[in-house]
């Protein structure tokens, strides 16, 4: 995306002197003026595209101070995938805190911020450690969520401690009354004229999960109409801060298949909060075990929510795909 460059065409029309020269005054201060706004806001800034299971972001290295160097706004053109470098978040790396290695931050692709993002702190992690040329081992990272530690491993796949899934109603958020102590599972809710029955988890971000109707009907990922029903849900207003929302399949016990709509991206190839919170309401629903395979569009994740500690255990891979550099 290259800076704008204030372009004043000058209609071609007679006009008195005096007018003309106060005209040919305003368009030299106003050239200046744009010259001046080009010259601070151009900026040239790099970039890492990555990717985990197709769930695709642009990353920065954005240490060198607090703030990010691209605005919520300049983030929604550059994950435009004709317009822009195309992808569904940029995320960055900011300095550490609270005794972390480093912090970060994500913006959606219509940039809004969420919390915390599975795919995408397996790709940071990568990306640090690429730029770093560090070994491979564990990051303590902050992030909105709290401290969440990626561990590179030697085969090159991560596997992220989650920390501990969030199930009391109000903090997911949700409005749906809860059906197991605080938590809201396999909850009512009327969407496109059915009945879903909705388990809802919070990983920092919220996420409604959904195995199927009141009516007992399963759900089929291969028959749902996502661009359609996604945002019914996504904007529904029992999710105060929206939703991430996850249509479940069950293969076996320990093994799933699930389609996204994400908050704030839409359609995405993978999800791995939505994974983790997958799999700890197919626990809560007597659905699935604690450890369980993932199929998401992408590709699998391995999901562990361990009993021992409540943590949730995420392994999956996280690639590059290009670096290079853009004008903001
Ligand atoms: N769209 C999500 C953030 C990205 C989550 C997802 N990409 C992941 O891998 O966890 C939200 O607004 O909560």
């Amino acid at each position: 995306m290259v800076a704008q460059q204030a372009v004043c065409t000058s209609g071609s029309r007679a006009v008195p002197a005096a007018v003309a020269s106060r005209q040919q005054q305003r368009r030299r201060v106003g050239g200046m003026q744009a010259r001046r706004q080009t010259a601070r806001c151009a900026a040239s800034i790099q970039f890492a595209k990555y990717q985990g299971l197709g769930n695709d972001f642009i990353l920065v290295d954005n240490r060198h101070q607090a703030e990010p160097v691209i605005s919520p706004e300049q983030a929604i053109k550059l994950c435009d995938r004709n317009f822009g470098i195309g992808g569904d978040g940029v995320i960055f790396a900011l300095p550490p805190s609270d005794g972390t290695d480093y912090s970060m931050r994500i913006f959606n692709s219509d940039g809004s911020e969420p919390e915390m993002c599975g795919n995408g702190i397996r790709c940071l992690a990568r990306f640090v450690a690429d730029v770093d040329g560090s070994q491979p081992k564990q990051h303590k990272v902050h992030t909105l969520a709290g401290l969440i530690q990626p561990n590179l491993l030697a085969d090159g796949q991560v596997c992220v401690d989650m920390g501990e899934p969030i199930l009391k109603a109000a903090d997911v958020p949700t409005t749906l009354q809860p059906t197991q102590g605080e938590a809201v599972v396999q909850q009512q809710l009327e969407v496109d004229g059915r009945t879903w029955l909705m388990t809802c988890v919070s990983m920092g971000n919220p996420h409604a999960i959904t195995f199927g109707l009141a009516d007992g009907t399963p759900i089929k990922v291969a028959e749902l109409d996502l661009p359609r029903i996604g945002p019914m849900f996504e904007h529904n207003p029992v999710f105060p801060a929206r939703t991430n929302t996850e249509f479940v399949e069950v293969l076996s016990p320990g093994h799933v298949r699930m389609h996204v709509w994400e908050r704030g991206a839409g359609r995405t190839l993978a999800c791995g909060t939505g994974a983790c919170a997958t799999v700890v309401a197919g626990v809560l629903e007597g659905k699935t075990e604690r450890s369980c395979q993932v199929d998401l569009p992408g590709g699998p994740l391995h999901i562990e929510w361990r009993e021992a500690d409540n943590r949730i255990y995420m392994t999956g891979p996280a690639e590059l795909v290009f670096s290079g550099s853009v004008t903001v």
